[in-house]
């Protein structure tokens, strides 16, 4: 051995050289390292990792404690140089706590754990090394040294050995303790985060439960929504049963509404009843004839008043005052009708109104005697009030007690009375007959007969069935005048009909004239009822009749030709208001309405064009008059009748009144501005007199079209759930796609039915849909209906409920 039997040598046995058993790295954390002279090591091992059996750190980094905490004890002699290195040489041993303490080394015990620790020196023999004999000492001792040195070294190896395998079952102990604390560690770092996760777990079990609570709460809510759809579907079923069946049985009963015919006391009745305007026609037409007659009375009177004879100019204005003041007495009268249905009813009203029919014809009749013209004025004031009161009674007592299937064609007869009344003023006013100067107050006195032929005859006549029903709530009276007017015992389809208006209309028995321009849902009807008379009124047709005589004359006609055809012209008017009647509930008034107002628009056109041209053309004066014929043909099949009968449909039993009043008046007022001012208009525009009328002819056709509903064979209800239904949409939005909209009334009616066979069969679903606790009166009324469908019932501001 050329070399120092070293320890170092000995690194050649163990797989180790100068190094030193650090602690498996990957067993011991950083944080156990409590020097911080270990090098980072890996991520900790998990149990089942197999230790690794060394690594290598050099001995001589370590410090004091460092080597306690590797070796177990304190360092007695540590190496001085860094040639004498701790070395082990094997690899740990695995070691059982027990047999550390049978090692042969000596054993410290550290607070309470056991370590082996053994370290070695560099051979004595290092220590000698002077003097000259050394040598042969040397090889002696060499020698001995070798012999001795083998066996030591071989026992020092041995015990290195021990020491070593000690060391390493120590280290591997330590190592295991370390690794169980680290596992320990582990374990409550584990715990730590299980109970981390153990506490979020809890938050969110705790918050899923308050969710599951929530949910459970929202499912309790849902169900009981399930519920009430559930129910209000039942509900829905059963209103839609009733429906149907309200429907077929309004359909039912609608057939047999429409299947009424025209009985005696029917006839009567609307005969009595338009005596009224008979008496407005004659009025309107007997001042024309004798116009001269007038005059020439005029003249007298004056002259044996102030002994003088009257200017010309101041005749025509008497004579106008005489004219025209009738259409004031009209207004007057026309405005207060609606007040007089309502106090006195329909038929009382128009008993009392005779009163003044009676006065006013004696007034007039006795004005020569008298040598009054004042007299006259007032007698035709007072005649121009009953005929006012005619205008707006005698229609709306037609329409109450007209078959829903007659309404149009009775209706018409309205019209055809002032025709006949026109034409009959007319005819006795010719020279031949009363146009003289001894003739003419008897011709105009003669306005006593229809008055006391009315008196004679209304008496018997029942009242209006809807007044006795709906104003009154006189329902017995109301089923006896029905029986009367039907001439049957079975008025149920018209009984039940009218408490369908009755619920429909929502509203007071009476509605003042106030609250009827005030109401938003009433407001689209008055004003279709307004401009439906205007149409009548702006359309020229008394320019016709005023001064149809003139037109002739000035076109070219003679006198007495001229007076025929005016006469001429009453005839036709007659027979073509005849000829409207039966078409009235087949075409309908609205149809016929935009028929008459195009005829006369292009008549109109034709009088001008036949005025323009008289001058070059001699036969065209005849033109003229065919024109005229033409433009009064067309007026009676349209515009002469239906604003009468139209502005009564429009509204229900309510409002009706009122709305007939205000129609009335602005007829009246139109009737006098076009009295008053054609006279004018004519020397201002000469040839063109007609233009503005066929201006005003084209906007009413145009707004007819585009507003005015078709009324024929609707009941009262239906024709408002008309305007109902396009209530707030725009102020006269009641568009003409009616067709529709009667359907859907039909059913609204029928849904509104539904509350009054509920009431009467008062099951316990249907209470569901009452309000119940109502009078009989509020019941019937339509109160009880369902919610939805009383919330549309009109509402009028000033109304009941
Ligand atoms: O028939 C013509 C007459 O009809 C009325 O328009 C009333 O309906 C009167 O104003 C007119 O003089």
């Amino acid at each position: 051995m050329d070399k120092p039997c070293q320890i170092n040598d000995m690194a050649t046995i163990g797989d180790i050289s100068s190094m030193i058993i650090s602690p498996p790295t990957s067993s011991i954390s950083n944080d156990q390292d409590p020097f911080g002279q270990l090098p980072p090591l890996p991520p900790p091992l998990r149990s089942t990792q197999v230790l690794q059996p060394l690594s290598v750190f050099p001995v001589s980094n370590l410090s004091e404690d460092s080597y306690d905490y590797v070796f177990g004890g304190r360092r007695k002699n540590p190496p001085s140089t860094t040639s004498q290195q701790l070395k082990l040489t094997s690899p740990p041993v695995r070691l059982r706590p027990e047999d550390a303490y049978r090692g042969g080394a000596e054993n410290i015990q550290n607070n309470g754990r056991f370590y082996r620790h053994s370290f070695s020196y560099a051979p004595k023999r290092q220590r000698h090394t002077s003097s000259s004999s050394r040598d042969d000492r040397d090889r002696e001792s060499r020698l001995r040294c070798h012999g001795e040195d083998e066996a030591t070294l071989r026992q020092l190896l041995l015990d290195l050995q021990k020491q070593v395998s000690v060391m390493s079952m120590n280290l591997s102990a330590k190592l295991d303790e370390l690794q169980r604390g680290d596992r320990h560690l582990e374990t409550t770092v584990a715990l730590c985060e299980i109970r981390t996760q153990l506490q979020e777990l809890t938050k969110s079990v705790e918050s899923c439960q308050s969710e599951v609570s929530e949910v459970k709460r929202d499912m309790v809510a849902i169900k009981h929504e399930l519920d009430t759809v559930q129910q209000v579907k039942e509900e829905i079923e059963e209103l839609r049963e009733y429906v149907d069946r309200l429907e077929e049985h309004t359909h039912r009963r609608k057939l047999r509404l429409l299947e009424q015919g025209l009985t005696f006391f029917l006839t009567y009745s609307i005969f009595s009843a338009v005596l009224g305007m008979l008496q407005f026609g004659y009025n309107t037409g007997v001042i024309n004839a004798p116009e001269k007659n007038i005059e020439n009375f005029m003249k007298d009177v004056y002259k044996d008043r102030y002994g003088e004879d009257i200017s010309e100019e101041f005749i025509q204005q008497l004579y106008s005052v005489a004219v025209s003041i009738f259409a004031i007495g009209g207004m007057l009268g026309g405005f207060s009708g609606g007040w007089m249905a309502n106090r006195f009813g329909r038929k009382g009203g128009l008993l009392l109104n005779n009163v003044l029919g009676i006065s006013g014809a004696c007034l007039m009749g006795f004005t020569k005697v008298s040598h009054s013209y004042e007299m006259l004025f007032l007698g035709r004031f007072i005649i121009g009030v009953n005929c006012g009161l005619n205008t707006s009674l005698v229609p709306m007592y037609i329409s109450e007690i007209a078959p829903l299937n007659l309404r149009g064609g009775l209706g018409t007869v309205n019209q055809l009375a002032v025709t006949v009344g026109l034409l009959l003023s007319q005819v006795l006013g010719i020279e031949q007959i009363l146009g003289t100067n001894e003739g003419w107050p008897i011709l105009l006195g003669l306005a006593i007969c229809p008055a006391i032929l009315q008196l004679i005859l209304l008496p018997v006549c029942p009242e209006s069935p809807r007044y006795l029903l709906i104003t009154k709530q006189w329902e017995e009276e109301a089923r006896k005048a029905l029986r009367r007017l039907r001439a049957s015992g079975s008025v149920e389809e018209d009984i039940e009909e009218m408490r369908a208006e009755e619920r429909a209309q929502q509203a007071e028995s009476h509605i003042s004239t106030m609250e009827l321009i005030c109401s938003p849902t009433l407001r689209p009807p008055l004003i279709i009822g307004i401009v439906m008379q205007l149409s009548q009124q702006f359309s020229g047709i008394n320019a016709v009749f005023y001064y149809s005589t003139s037109l002739f004359m000035s076109s070219g006609l003679t006198e007495e030709s001229a007076k025929f055809a005016t006469i001429g012209i009453g005839a036709i008017m007659v027979v073509m208001t005849l000829v409207s009647i039966p078409l009235m509930d087949r075409t309908g008034r609205r149809t016929l309405h935009l028929y008459g107002l195009g005829g006369m628009f292009i008549f109109s056109i034709f009088i001008t064009i036949s005025f323009l041209i008289k001058e070059m053309i001699d036969w065209m004066s005849y033109l003229s008059v065919v024109a005229t014929l033409g433009f009064v043909v067309f007026f009676a099949v349209g515009p002469g009748s239906i604003p009468w009968m139209i502005t009564a449909e429009l509204f229900s039993q309510g409002p009706r009144p009122s709305a007939m009043a205000i129609a009335v008046l602005v007829n009246w007022m139109a009737n006098f501005v076009v009295g008053i001012g054609f006279p004018s208009m004519k020397t201002a525009l000469e040839n063109y007199t007609f233009l503005p009328f066929s201006v005003f002819l084209a906007i009413f056709w145009i707004f007819t079209y585009k507003k005015v509903p078709e009324t024929k064979n609707k009941t009262f209800e239906e024709i408002l759930a008309l305007f109902r239904h396009n209530n707030g949409r725009s102020m006269l939005n009641c568009t003409n796609s009616l067709e529709p909209q009667s359907m859907n009334s039909g059913i609204e009616h029928a849904a509104l039915m539904v509350s009054e066979e509920k009431t009467q069969h008062d099951s316990p679903a249907s209470e569901r849909f009452l309000d119940g606790g109502r009078s009989t009166h509020q019941g019937r009324s339509g109160a009880s209906a369902p919610h939805h469908l009383r919330q549309q019932a009109p509402v009028c501001p000033n109304s009941g409920p």
